[in-house]
């Protein structure tokens, strides 16, 4: 049975609730536990814990088959509505596990198709809140990006330092990253190992919003992900879709794409009820057709 976190007071008391009542409800895909997952007080958010606290969350191969498992039950969970990747208040993920990769060789990562799977959360449909505390670095930061929302402490840490390690990102760090901060400063970051501070991920775009002292990074994520499950589903779900297809299309393309989710709305419920709601001063109730 999934249980409903309590999401409020301390950062402390929040890392441990959100533990302790994992910890009771149903394993997330293995008896490891790698990855919490736990819901919002309105059961409409599915919070998903990294939890190997003493590697820094480095993301193993075990760790991402329990995420993506815990992924697909949320997308297929009518009752979830967004979705929060979090590595609670101490560290998001300081990258891919060194040690489990460091003996690989190239004809096992090739035709395994090595990382190839760590993409499955680009194919989720519902919107994603990360939540960054402490290091977000290498495969971490790859993941925080691969979230629609990013929300991160003042001091957390961004990086793709796998040049440090005879490598290069893997997981899009180099696509992703270029994307949302521009070629200098992406060149800067995977061709130096620059690391950078929240405040700065957060004016280079990289970072939606961030926390201000004392604010939990993870309640303020949920809080973002509550106010998404708010609005009617049909229409959040073709607004991620069309800022994503953004990244992907020709602008002529995303424009015409954009224009006909725009023009398919007008064949839900939803736009009647909002728009009705607004014209009657009221607020609307949303049926999700
Ligand atoms: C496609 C993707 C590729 C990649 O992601 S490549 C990996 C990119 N990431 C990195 O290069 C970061 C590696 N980690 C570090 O540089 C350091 O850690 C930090 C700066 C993040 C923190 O340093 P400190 O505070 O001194 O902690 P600590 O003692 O180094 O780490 C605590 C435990 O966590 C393990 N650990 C940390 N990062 C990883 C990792 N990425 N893979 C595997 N283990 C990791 C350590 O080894 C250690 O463990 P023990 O206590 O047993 O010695």
């Amino acid at each position: 049975m999934l249980t409903r976190s309590i999401i409020r007071p301390s950062t402390t008391s929040t890392i441990l609730r959100l533990q302790l009542r994992a910890m009771s409800s149903s394993p997330s895909s293995s008896s490891e536990q790698l990855v919490l997952s736990t819901r919002s007080d309105s059961n409409k958010v599915s919070i998903l814990t990294l939890n190997r606290p003493k590697a820094l969350n480095a993301l193993s191969t075990p760790l991402f088959q329990a995420l993506n498992a815990e992924l697909e039950k949320a997308e297929a969970d009518d009752s979830v509505r967004a979705i929060v990747i979090t590595g609670g208040e101490k560290n998001f993920a300081a990258g891919a596990d060194i040690k489990e990769m460091k003996d690989k060789q190239f004809a096992e990562a090739y035709t395994t198709n090595f990382l190839g799977s760590w993409n499955k959360i680009a194919s989720i449909r519902k919107p994603i809140v990360g939540a960054v505390a402490g290091y977000a670095l290498g495969g971490g930061c790859e993941l925080a990006m691969l979230c629609d929302i990013l929300i991160a402490t003042p001091k957390s840490t961004f990086g793709q330092p796998e040049i440090t390690l005879g490598i290069i990102p893997g997981m899009g760090g180099s696509q992703r990253l270029t994307s949302l901060i521009g070629k200098q400063k992406a060149m800067d970051m995977v061709l130096t190992g620059r690391k950078i501070d929240g405040i700065t991920a957060e004016k280079w775009g990289l970072v939606s919003r961030l926390t201000e002292e004392n604010q939990s990074v993870v309640e303020e994520a949920v809080k973002i992900a509550e106010t998404i499950s708010g609005f009617g589903k049909v229409a959040v779900q073709a607004g991620k879709e069309a800022v994503n297809a953004s990244l992907d299309l020709p602008l002529e393309q995303g424009l015409r794409l954009e224009r006909r989710l725009f023009q398919q709305l007008f064949a839900t419920q939803d736009q009647k009820e909002g728009m009705a709601a607004f014209a009657e001063k009221r607020k609307p109730t949303w049926s999700d057709k």
